[in-house]
């Protein structure tokens, strides 16, 4: 994290202030306690010797996807909620030291099939399950036009162009920006596709505490963040914090780890119910985003995002090779 911990506010369940435009650039967007409905977590105790691999902490929502509730799956076993080859697959792709940026996903055979996706934090396993939409036929064509598309692109102009219309085609969002931060950290539009009947943002500039530095640091290590639906009311985490810590579990690798309060109320003010950007990283630094605004809620699937994540990765690459093309023509 670029502002060091110590500089965050404790969240509002530890008796922090209240969040303003004066101080959000100092809230712990890490440690929500929360998540966002469209989905169900679970914080499991994972050491490699020693006790089972047991449920500490549950979303309130997990009844709604899972045969079990909250209170009855703490304390169990990752094997007694998903069996053994499941629970095998997960410990043996994540084991001790496994930073928190690695993802293991894998299907859930229940009678509607699930996708958990897993990943660890320090002796922690974070298990996130979602439904799994039907997939459009188009997914896969659209990756693999968008990869072709991108790797043909002849200038950095136009490779932006490009990442912008194969992220809306992927992710089928009404508007789709190529954000780029400056050298002070305020960002420009420097590309754009979205619906004909919307305004374009295609070169406004906005100021460096619309995407405060703890946000940028977080993500810097984690490739994609969404908001499914401005309006929908986070599950909390029971109990808030880890029971054998005492403190917050850290959700920065969590997909469905709930949205700053603050940003939510910037998305409702831009008239957007749905958001998701996919970070741009280059040399280390977070070079810009691939940020999408949808105008009613959306559930973007683990699949489509990791479509988006690799339209990301390749990107990363290719702006790379463009600047230094630029460098070597001086
Ligand atoms: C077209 C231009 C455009 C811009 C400039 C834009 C901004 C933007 N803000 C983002 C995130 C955050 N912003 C804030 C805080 C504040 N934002 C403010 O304006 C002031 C009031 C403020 C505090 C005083 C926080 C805490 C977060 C972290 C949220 C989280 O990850 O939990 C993100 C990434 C998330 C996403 O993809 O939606 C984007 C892309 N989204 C656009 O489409």
């Amino acid at each position: 994290m670029t502002s060091p911990k110590d500089d965050l506010l404790p969240p509002s369940y530890l008796g922090g202030p209240q969040i303003t435009g004066e101080n959000c650039h100092r809230e712990a967007i890490h440690i929500p306690g929360s998540i966002q409905p469209h989905g169900a977590l679970l914080v499991v105790r994972a050491e490699n010797e020693g006790p089972p691999h047991e449920v500490l902490q549950a979303s309130e929502n997990l009844g709604e996807f899972l045969e079990i509730g909250p209170a009855a799956a703490l304390g169990q076993p990752l094997e007694a909620l998903f069996g053994p080859q499941v629970s095998r697959g997960i410990v043996q792709a994540l084991p001790l030291g496994t930073t928190d940026r690695l993802q293991y996903r894998t299907t859930l055979q229940t009678p509607t099939p699930l996708a958990l996706t897993a990943h660890r934090v320090e002796e922690r396993l974070v298990l996130e399950i979602e439904a799994i939409p039907a997939e459009s036929s188009e997914d896969n064509n659209h990756l693999r036009n968008a990869v072709f598309a991108l790797e043909s692109a002849q200038t950095l102009a136009g490779l932006l162009e490009t990442a912008a219309e194969a992220a809306r085609n992927l992710s089928g969002f009404d508007r789709v920006m190529l954000y780029r931060f400056a050298e002070d950290n305020s960002g420009e539009v420097v590309a754009e596709s979205c619906r004909t009947d919307l305004a374009p943002f295609l070169g406004h500039r906005f100021p460096e505490s619309d995407i405060p530095a703890q946000a940028r640091a977080l993500y810097v290590r984690h490739a994609l963040r969404l908001t499914a639906d401005v309006g929908a009311a986070p599950s909390p985490l029971t109990p808030r914090l880890d029971p054998l810590t005492q403190a917050p579990t850290p959700l920065g690798g969590a997909v469905l780890r709930a949205t700053s309060p603050m940003h939510l109320h910037y998305l409702r003010n831009m008239g957007v119910a749905s958001s998701l950007s996919v970070s741009i990283v280059v040399d280390g630094r977070l070079w810009g985003l691939i940020s999408c605004h949808h105008h009613t809620p959306r559930v973007t699937s683990p699949s489509v995002r990791a479509a988006l994540e690799e339209v990301g990765r390749l990107l990363n690459l290719q702006i790379q090779l463009k600047e230094q093309a630029d460098v070597a023509a001086f």
